[in-house]
């Protein structure tokens, strides 16, 4: 189990990670998620020991890593920019590590088998593709058989396949009772891969909570109503106590409705419609809203997150603060 107790790290009057305090627990993977710049790659350097706190601590199983004595066996990790010397071959770069941790040497055939590089084991890292260099790395990070794993972006740049195997990969290390550790900036992917998130903006913890709570608070439904007959529309609902807000161009939605009783409603007062369609916000536009706030750098005119009734941009992450105090 990893333990962030207030941790902050400050580069001159830049604050990069403030005050965060959570637990990333064994045989789950936790998602690391927030957008650039947010503080995600510092955390874990400093879960790492690659850089010195400002003030506050991080433990590993209840130690400093310091206090570590062979750390490659307690924590392994594939941060973003792994380092792999150009002229070594995977198996000389694995078996560098392994002497500098007095980790078997056979270990280095079994990690190599299973990232799948065995048949190049041979080859010099500098005619890699990026997909092969992550697989060194993810190699170089089980080659102690850590408890806890922890990946920076470990998707980033990679196909397909590329990314339901390092999926596939993480999940089994999960089940496997281990602690995975996982960082993203993309939603999306973390919906797909995490059983529970962290979230963090600004350097900031916005969101500590189980993905199936996440996705239960953002499965906001609502039905969307468009009519050449607004007045009669908005007339039959307003007879029936149904709440509408204003949609997109011109329509009209009902929260939580059900189409098939909006439909025969207007049918039965005679209205014809144009669209009756379901609307679900998606986990990626909750997270862009979560987030809005604690976003350093926007694109052009992105800076009012996606359409919607639901709240101001960032409110959800401020409602969501007490979520941390729940978890034990
Ligand atoms: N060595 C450093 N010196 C000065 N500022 C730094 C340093 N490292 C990080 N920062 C700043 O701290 C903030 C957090 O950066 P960090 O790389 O941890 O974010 P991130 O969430 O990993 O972002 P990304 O998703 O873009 O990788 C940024 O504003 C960054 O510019």
């Amino acid at each position: 189990m990893i333990e962030l107790h207030d941790l902050t790290k400050r580069y001159g009057d830049k604050t990069a990670v403030n005050g965060l305090s959570f637990q990333v627990r064994p045989g789950v993977i936790t998602g690391f998620l927030g957008p650039n710049g947010a503080g995600k790659s510092t955390t874990m350097r400093l879960i790492l020991d690659l850089d010195r706190p400002t003030s506050g601590r991080v433990t590993i199983d209840g130690k400093g890593y310091g206090h570590l004595s062979e750390p490659l066996k307690y924590i392994g990790a594939l941060l973003e920019a792994t380092a792999v010397h150009p002229g070594r071959t995977a198996y000389h770069h694995l078996l560098w590590q392994a002497q500098s941790n007095r980790v078997p040497e056979r270990r280095v055939d079994e990690v190599l088998a299973l990232v799948g590089l065995t048949e190049v084991a041979g080859k010099r890292a500098r005619g890699f593709s990026l997909g092969m260099r992550q697989r060194l790395g993810i190699a170089s990070a089980l080659l102690g058989d850590p408890e806890i794993l922890m990946f920076d972006e470990p998707v980033n740049g990679l196909d397909p396949e590329g990314i339901l195997w390092i999926r596939n990969l993480m999940k089994r290390l999960a089940a496997e009772g281990r602690t995975v550790f996982v960082s993203s900036h993309l939603m999306s992917e973390m919906a797909l891969t995490a059983d529970h998130l962290v979230v963090i903006g600004k350097g900031r913890l916005l969101a500590d909570l189980p993905m199936a709570q996440f996705i239960e608070r953002n499965s906001r439904s609502a039905v969307r109503l468009r009519t050449p007959h607004p007045e009669q529309l908005l007339d039959a609902l307003a007879r029936q106590s149904i709440a509408v807000e204003p949609g997109p161009d011109g329509s009209y939605e009902v929260v939580g409705g059900d189409p098939a009783a909006l439909g025969e409603l207007a049918a039965g007062h005679g209205i014809t419609l144009h669209e009756l369609s379901q609307q679900r916000a998606s986990l990626e536009e909750a997270f862009m809203r979560m987030t809005a706030d604690a976003v350093e750098y926007h694109a052009g005119a992105q800076t009012d997150g996606p359409h919607d009734a639901a709240g101001a941009p960032g409110a959800w992450g401020a409602s969501w603060q007490g979520e941390q105090k729940g978890r034990n």
